[in-house]
């Protein structure tokens, strides 16, 4: 489980580290780890350090220190250095040493610093870190608008300027870095979109942190974490001891996302998959997914589950319609003990009706923002913005677990850390992924996991297969060898995926 933390948690551990080492010592660990990742950045870029030219934006606080130090090791081997002097003060130690190297430090102005950033090799972010406050001021945010046409790399210290470690939010301008390079634990924000978005690929730099950082409030599950999680059939495991998932879903306009969530389910490893819907919907289901045992229900009618038959687990709502019959449905199936999974429509009727949520069984909520903007009653730009505190609160005030879709996925439980899954593809955003998720999470429901386990799992296979589908291996991608997909690829990316965690 990789954990991420608060600035202030982050703090309280350095701090308690701090007081057992002699002073300098973690800056130099984190100066030395962030000046290897450069090295090997420019390694990668240009072959040699030798003769490259690296700008560093320095502001006033100690993550200005991390980039002059490590700009001062790289002026060491030969890289002709610059820093941006864009704060009130600068680390004067850190300067000194940039200096005593043989690299060049300047305060900002507009049309130089324009000048070297568009000819540096590698920009390194160092305006600010955990210590941010805010909206980046001027000059700051003009800085980080240069970067966002440098040709060159550009490596993030510790957190992209201009987004909040703690949360991930992005007010304004920030840095659109390649790498960051992180000191001593994960930041929430780096996991956490739309901060995340900003990060390139996230490296983390061990200080000794460790043993002084508290229990984490967010974690991201990874491979090895999801293949001990998830249920394998056992010599004596047969299709009802594996799993049966009823899916209620589709309707005689929506047939496509019935047919995506019975195939998500049979995919993830659903023992057998019960599905019912409207005539018109088990025709489709049918001639896709002959593995699924069908019954087809009539117009309006209720009571429906016994002829259904027995299963573990129910998956309800995708292309189910916002009508009275959909939402008796909706109700009956609320009403039983088993776990639930509502997706889609299934929200609608939730949203209209909360009272449904009061049950004994567990529920797993799976909406996007727009869908839990509505279950909160909330803009729908608010729980962009403020996507961790939004999937709490859902989960406290619903009484249910909730997976929050988009590109990094969230699921929150009451009294657990948030889980955060990055391993989508912006291929994913296309329409009947979200009921191949529904599938997949239903499917390991039935199989036995918490609800809490099956969210963060299916998130997690979903958005690998996505990739596996995009790329055309299960391997993964190549840089510039992706390709759209549609949502029933990801479901048939799943059985590779999982061989290949
Ligand atoms: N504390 C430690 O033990 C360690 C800290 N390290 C580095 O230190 C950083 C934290 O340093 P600081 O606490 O000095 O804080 P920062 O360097 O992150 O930022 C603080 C400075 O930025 C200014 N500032 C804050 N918000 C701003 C905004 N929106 N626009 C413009 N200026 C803004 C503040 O006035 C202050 O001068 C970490 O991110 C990391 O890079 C590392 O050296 C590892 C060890
Ligand atoms: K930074």
């Amino acid at each position: 489980m990789r954990t991420a933390y608060t600035s202030d948690q982050i703090r309280a551990a350095e701090r308690a580290l701090m007081a057992r080492l002699p002073e300098g010592t973690l800056m130099s660990r984190a100066a030395s780890g962030l000046a290897s990742a450069c090295v090997r950045a420019l390694a990668r870029v240009r072959g040699l350090v030798y003769g490259s030219r690296v700008v560093l934006l320095i502001g006033s606080g100690d993550n200005g220190g991390d980039a002059l130090y490590a700009g001062a090791r790289l002026a060491a081997r030969g890289a002709r250095v610059d820093a941006i002097l864009a704060g009130s003060r600068a680390h004067q130690a850190g300067l000194a040493a940039l200096r005593a190297a043989g690299g060049r430090a300047a305060e900002f102005a507009p049309d130089a610093a324009r000048e070297l950033v568009s000819a540096a090799d590698l920009v390194m972010d160092g305006l600010v870190g955990i210590g941010s406050a805010g909206a980046l001021r001027e000059p700051y945010g003009t800085l980080a608008g240069l970067v966002a046409d440098a040709p060159g790399l550009v490596v993030a210290v510790d957190v992209p300027s201009g987004v909040d470690a703690s949360t991930g939010r992005v007010d304004g301008p920030a840095v659109r870095a390649h790498a960051t390079v992180t000191f001593g634990a994960y930041k929430i924000g780096l996991l956490v979109d739309p901060g995340a978005s900003f990060c390139g690929t996230v490296e983390l730099v061990d200080i000794g942190l460790g043993p002084y950082l508290p229990d984490a409030d967010v974690a991201a599950p990874t491979a090895g974490d999801v293949a001990g999680l998830l249920p394998s059939p056992a010599a004596e495991s047969d299709k009802y001891r594996r799993g049966v998932l009823g899916i209620v879903a589709g309707s005689d306009t929506f047939t496509g996302a019935a047919v995506l969530s019975v195939g998500g389910a049979i995919r993830a490893g659903a023992g057998m998959v019960r599905f019912a819907s409207v005539e018109e919907s088990v025709r489709y289901v049918r001639a896709r997914w002959p593995e699924a045992v069908t019954t087809v229900l009539a117009p309006g009618s209720t009571g429906v589950l016994d002829d259904i038959g027995r299963v573990q687990a129910w998956v309800v709502g995708p292309g189910l319609g916002t009508g009275s019959h959909a939402r008796d449905l909706v109700a009956e199936i609320l009403g039983t003990d088993l776990p639930v999974l509502v997706d889609a429509d299934g929200l609608t009727h939730v949203a209209r009706d909360r009272s449904l949520l009061r049950r004994t069984g567990p529920t797993l909520l799976t909406p996007h923002a727009g869908e839990l903007a509505r279950l909160l009653d909330v803009p729908r730009e608010d729980v962009e913005a403020r996507r961790i505190e939004h999937v709490r609160r859902a989960a406290h005030e619903l009484g249910a677990t909730v997976l929050l879709k988009g590109s990094t996925t969230l699921v929150a439980e009451e009294d657990r850390p948030v889980r955060v899954n990055s391993t989508g593809t912006p291929w994913l955003a296309t329409g009947g992924t979200g009921d191949v998720l529904s599938g997949i999470a239903g499917a390991l429901l039935a199989g036995g996991l918490s609800c809490y386990d099956a969210a963060s799992c299916a998130a997690y296979l979903h958005g690998l297969a996505g990739r596996a589908a995009a790329a055309g291996s299960a391997r993964g991608a190549r840089p510039g060898g992706e390709a759209a997909i549609a949502a029933l690829d990801v479901a048939e990316a799943l059985p590779d995926v999982v061989r290949a965690l």
